[in-house]
């Protein structure tokens, strides 16, 4: 196959930060995807129907009228179920964000205790807003490699259990437990799959000395685990969805005595994924996981337009705009035309 082409896909996770960095890793998201589920943890957190709304406006100043920033609001303990539900109605939020304290980037003011936000579970239950998910426990008796799977067993399904209407997303999935729960799972249940996740094992965290662009959070995790995402990811169930958690940081923040977690993946996201599909023998499936099961999961319509992938080598940068990218200094079969 020479070229795929598509339905114009959507980004169902991603970090697009604020100010200058904003207006850096806006344009590649842009470029390939039309609508973005945008991640709500900029320093301080979005928690304010205003704060979300100013928010938008920012992106849409630098991403331009054929993108559409779908925002989230980020729960915190004092999470205010009124204000949920008025930015909701008011079409502001399609999701909120659970991240429990602590367990990643800016998630200081993440949720301590899970029954802090039951009222707001409730309500959104109610009102059919969905619920995304960063799914790791942060008890630090918990092996950083088990974070995922205990906090299925120990949240995760008693939410699924105590909510059974709610929807629930499962970012950025890293296991075969993750995987197999969300399968599993009543169909009030999804969860999105990163590129790293697909490419990439533990092993990359330390090919040749320590890998800082390789590191984002789930961390990555033994080969076993990549096999069963990556099955997930091209099966063609309406589960398992594009979400990149392109999560840039600045160059010295990766290449630290104490790296940040995240990973650039927006420049060649597209290409990346058809890659995966492509050596799964699944590029019949593509469409589904990029364009089409996650706006029937949101209840949204399928976007108009498409977008053409040519098969062509090219080779990924070192950087772009400054940022290191998935893949820097590979070459890469795919190219988005145009
Ligand atoms: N994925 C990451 O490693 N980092 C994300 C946060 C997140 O999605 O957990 C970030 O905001 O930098
Ligand atoms: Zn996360
Ligand atoms: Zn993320």
């Amino acid at each position: 196959m020479q070229s795929i082409t598509m339905r114009r896909p959507d980004d169902w996770h991603v970090h697009l930060r604020d100010g200058d960095m904003l207006e850096r890793v806006v344009p590649h998201t842009a470029r390939q995807f039309a609508r973005a589920i945008v991640m709500p943890n900029l320093a301080p957190p979005v928690t304010s129907i205003d704060g979300a709304v100013a928010y938008r406006d920012r992106i849409v100043s630098v991403a331009g009228p054929n993108f559409t920033p779908l925002m989230t609001a980020y729960l915190t303990d004092n999470v205010d179920a009124d204000e949920l539900g008025r930015g909701h109605a008011e079409g502001v939020w399609v999701a909120a964000k659970l991240y429990p304290a602590g367990a990643t980037t800016n998630s200081a003011s993440g949720v301590t205790d899970i029954r802090n936000i039951h009222p707001a579970l409730e309500r959104m239950e109610r009102i059919g807003m969905i619920l995304c998910v960063h799914g790791e426990v942060t008890d630090p008796a918990v092996d950083v490699f088990d974070r995922e799977a205990v906090f299925i067993d120990r949240i995760l399904t008693g939410i699924v259990r105590d909510f059974p209407a709610l929807k629930v997303v499962l970012e950025h999935i890293t296991t075969k437990q993750a995987a197999q729960f969300v399968a599993d799972a009543p169909a009030t249940v999804a969860a999105t799959i990163t590129p790293q996740h697909l490419h990439l094992n533990r092993n990359a965290l330390f090919q040749g000395g320590l890998r800082p662009h390789a590191y984002c959070l789930p961390v990555l995790k033994r080969e076993e685990h990549r096999l069963a995402v990556r099955k997930a990811g091209v099966s063609g169930s309406p589960k398992f969805f594009l979400g990149t958690d392109s999560a840039p940081h600045a160059r010295e923040a990766k290449e630290s005595a104490c790296g940040c977690a995240g990973i650039f993946n927006a420049p060649f996201a597209l290409e990346s994924y058809a890659t995966v599909f492509e050596e799964e023998k699944a590029l019949d499936k593509f469409e589904g996981f990029a364009s089409e099961h996650g706006p029937r999961f949101y209840g949204l319509p399928l976007n108009d337009g498409t977008i053409t992938l040519e098969r062509s080598d090219q080779l990924v940068p070192d950087t772009v705009d400054g940022l290191v990218p998935f893949h820097a200094g590979e070459t890469i079969g795919w190219r988005v035309a145009g």
